[in-house]
């Protein structure tokens, strides 16, 4: 009888692929793996091709592979290796990449009772796991990443082990966790008893005592928020701290933190690599703000956006229970303003939702106030979420202060939330409007707590994952791409943030979650658009003066080149004018629904802005065209064509407010096409690499308590229309259109009479012996050869 243990997804294996310990339950248990003659165990890595992007043969491949672009130090650094129909591995560092001679030895874990019951508990050593899934026809394709987890093989004794853990940058629910579950798991599945603790961040390394940790000492730290370990900013020094490791003989550093601590482990692992020494490096990514790149998200996130719940909470009680009240919670987000979409999203008592990568204005039309003068109208009170890293260039002109920056060279903010506050008051005091405005601030009491279940759960499996890597002699950072663990080399995590795509599905869903304006004019969202395109751009090659050139034509894409710590949001330089775009990309407003051809051709223009390369009618490109100017090719074309498109009512071209209207309208129907994502990862996924469900925006949710009122017929009173009810407005609209056209299969000819309010005449009917649809083809094929002698 086959016993039946039930494993999280990233242990289950298909059967076949793996290498298995055990195939079969039933069957006779194969001869354990050190009975058979072992041959030199040769790493993936070691049969890798090593391709220096500046020697890269295959320009397809090449754009295929990476929209990273890479400093020229980092370049060399660069595994990539291909494979047939566009496979590139993005691999990471390995021990024998520097020291080939190394022995291997038998994956203890094979004979440990709890894992050597599991079915092909070892990965298949060519398991991968895609950066993309989400693919087009002529779409790059992304890379792989190395599938985490444990290898028959290992390149460390256990009794050589020597271990140590630091914790860096700001805290984060679930870093105990963490801690323990790399103490207890070295211990428990490796037999590593020799771990030690970096106090205060890397600067522990040099200036502290290393604890000694054991299982029994960490058991309960789970139970605790912060870092038992202590955090600090700034204090990275390479040399004393690769000094430090040497002269201790560690051999295995786990590292936590966020996107300048896995900089630094980068920084460690080179110099580590210089030194030829046998030490592997493992960063696992820790960040509230979930703005690491490629992974799906980071650990504590969930916690976070939980917590925030209950300051959302709070502020709705207050403002609902006061005549006119606003309840303003500031929740954290630096540059990306995920927690804040995520905890909108999920209270549904959000009337408006300020994050970094979205600038917002306060006055004028399509302002601030002018939404709050109309909420507090429609609904007695309302919930304002502002990100920590909103509308900083704002404040900076209010309130003239120089930069500054803490210990590690990051920006530090102003509040956001007084700012608002202030400004709120100072405006309805001039319009004389009695209001009670609560301001409430929770950052660090959310960053504070334990982290929840589905945390502690990702944590051991980061811990785990990030144990396996450094016992089979990998540097790299780990994280769950697409719900599977990957080995992620350091510079794809260092090179780019994770934010919030404004042009995106997820922001999209937000807007008409809580029916703010989208505070986007057309140049935001052109600018959001290129941005996009320059995100998927095929990757720079590392040779300087291309760099360079690269840099400068593209300054939007600086913080990709991973120079600077500090990236700005996303158009915060832009002067706000006071005149709103009237749409925002796929979700809005009011237009005449009968468009339906310039539908399918402006969400494709949509599609292609947002990065993929081209429309599914559209022929098969040249492979080696590079895509920028082939995207550029396919416009010219199709602008070449406009001209020449028929005048018929529906597509003559509206006054430019009406195509925008148009556009995004049209859009519409399509915005059920999953946008391209040139990063791997613009908005945190769940597990097990889901989609987010799609009923975000719905307003129907029981949570819901405040009514919205039904919303005025487009352009009734001028004012700007509800974004929500004018996308349910369009769909309508749209689906009706599709109703008639289903008619229209039948008889369009008749259809239209009676459209034109009279029954089919004579005229209108078929000629002899010719069906109504026969008719309508004959009609249509007079019409286009009418347009093409005109
Ligand atoms: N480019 C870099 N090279 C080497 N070390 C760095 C670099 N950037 C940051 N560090 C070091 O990493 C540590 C943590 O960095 P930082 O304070 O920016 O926090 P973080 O890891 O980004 O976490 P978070 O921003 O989520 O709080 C600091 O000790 C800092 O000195
Ligand atoms: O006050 P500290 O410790 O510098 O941390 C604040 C910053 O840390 C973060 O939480 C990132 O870890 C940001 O959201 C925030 O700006
Ligand atoms: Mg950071």
């Amino acid at each position: 009888m086959a016993s039946h243990i039930i494993l999280p997804k990233e242990e289950e294996e298909e059967e076949g692929l793996g290498v298995a310990v055990e195939a079969d339950h039933d069957s006779p248990e194969p001869p354990r793996y050190q009975a058979e003659p072992v041959p030199k165990a040769l790493p993936f890595s070691a049969t890798c091709v090593r391709i220096s992007r500046d020697s890269y043969p295959n320009l397809r491949a090449l754009r295929n592979a990476s929209a990273v672009s890479l400093r020229d130090d980092d370049a060399d650094f660069v595994k990539l290796e291909e494979g047939d129909y566009g496979y590139v591995l993005d691999d990471v560092q390995h021990l024998t990449d520097y020291l080939p001679e190394l022995p291997t030895f038998p994956n203890p874990l094979q004979d440990h009772p709890a894992y050597s019951t599991v079915k092909q508990y070892f990965v298949n050593a060519d398991d991968t796991v895609p950066e993309k899934v989400v693919v087009q026809k002529n779409s790059p394709r992304g890379v792989h990443f190395r599938r985490a987890g444990p290898r028959q093989r290992v390149y460390f004794e256990p009794e050589d082990v020597k271990a140590c853990i630091v914790t860096c940058g700001g805290l984060c629910p679930g870093l105990n966790t963490v801690i323990r579950e790399l103490v207890c798991g070295l211990s428990h599945m490796y037999n590593v008893n020799d771990v030690f603790g970096i106090q205060n961040g890397y600067k522990g390394f040099y200036s502290s005592n290393y604890l000694p940790m054991t299982p029994k000492s960490v058991n309960d730290i789970h139970k605790r928020g912060g870092t038992v370990l202590g955090t600090s900013r700034g204090g990275h020094d390479t040399r004393k701290i690769v000094d430090n490791i040497q002269d201790r003989g560690i051999n295995q550093v786990y590292i936590i933190g966020g996107d300048g601590t896995q900089k630094g482990a980068y920084e460690i692992f080179k110099e580590i690599r210089r030194r030829g020494l046998k030490v592997a490096v493992a960063g696992i990514p820790k960040t509230i703000d979930n703005d690491i790149a490629v992974i799906d998200k980071s650990f504590g996130f969930d916690t976070a956006v939980e917590e925030a719940q209950r300051a959302i909470d709070a502020a709705h009680v207050e403002a609902s229970s006061a005549e006119n009240g606003i309840g303003l919670v500031k929740l954290m987000g630096r540059y990306s303003g995920f927690i804040a979409m995520c905890a909108t999203l999920a209270s549904r008592d959000v009337d408006c939702c300020l994050i970094p990568e979205s600038p917002f204005y306060l006055e004028g039309e399509g302002g601030l106030f002018e939404y709050i003068e109309r909420r507090l109208k429609e609904n007695n009170h309302m919930v304002i979420v502002v990100a920590e890293g909103a509308g900083q260039d704002l404040i900076a002109k209010s309130i003239p202060a120089a930069d500054q920056l803490d210990a590690s060279g990051n920006k530090l903010l102003l509040d956001v939330g007084l700012w608002l506050t202030h400004k709120i008051k100072d405006y309805c005091k001039s319009k004389k409007m009695e209001m009670t405005i609560k301001y409430i601030d929770p950052t660090y009491m959310i960053r504070a707590i334990p982290s929840n279940a589905s945390d502690n759960v990702y944590c051991t499996l980061l811990a785990h994952s990030a144990i396996h890597g450094a016992m089979a002699g990998y540097s790299s950072t780990v994280g769950m791409v697409h719900g599977r663990h990957a080995y992620i080399p350091f510079h794809r995590v260092t090179s780019t943030r994770n934010k919030v795509k404004i042009t995106d599905r997820m922001w999209a869903r937000l807007l008409s979650s809580t029916n703010q304006p989208s505070f986007l004019t057309q140049k935001d969202i052109d600018e959001a658009r290129e941005a996009d395109r320059l995100a998927n751009r095929p990757p720079v090659p590392a040779g300087t003066s291309e760099l360079r050139e690269h840099t400068e034509k593209h300054p939007a894409s600086e913080s990709a080149n991973g120079s600077g710590d500090v990236q700005e949001p996303l158009a915060s330089e832009s002067p706000r004018p006071h005149q709103p775009a009237t749409v925002f990309a796929a979700t809005t407003t009011s237009a005449p629904a009968s468009s339906a051809t310039t539908c399918v051709e402006d969400s494709r223009t949509l599609e292609d802005d947002m990065g993929a390369t081209g429309p599914p009618e559209t022929p098969e490109r040249d492979t080696e065209t590079p895509p920028q100017e082939a995207e550029e090719t396919e416009r010219t074309k199709e602008e070449k064509q406009k001209p020449e498109q028929p005048e018929t009512p529906e597509r003559s071209e509206p006054p430019p407010r009406a195509a925008e209207h148009a556009r995004a309208d049209d859009a519409q129907p399509a915005a059920d096409v999953d946008t391209f994502n040139p990063d791997g990862c613009t908005t945190p996924q769940p597990a097990h690499g889901s989609e987010w469900p799609d009923d975000h925006g719905s307003s129907s949710s029981p949570r819901r308590e405040k009514t919205k009122p039904e919303p005025e017929p487009a352009g009734a009173s001028g004012k700007r229309p509800d974004v929500a009810s004018s996308s349910k407005f369009n769909l309508f609209a749209f689906r009706s259109f599709s109703r008639d056209k289903k008619k229209g299969e039948k008889s369009g000819v008749a259809l239209a009479a009676t459209a034109e309010g009279r029954a089919p005449s004579q005229q209108d009917r078929p000629a002899q012996g010719k069906t109504w649809e026969e008719a309508d083809k004959d009609k249509g094929k007079k019409a286009r050869w009418k347009r093409f002698w005109k």
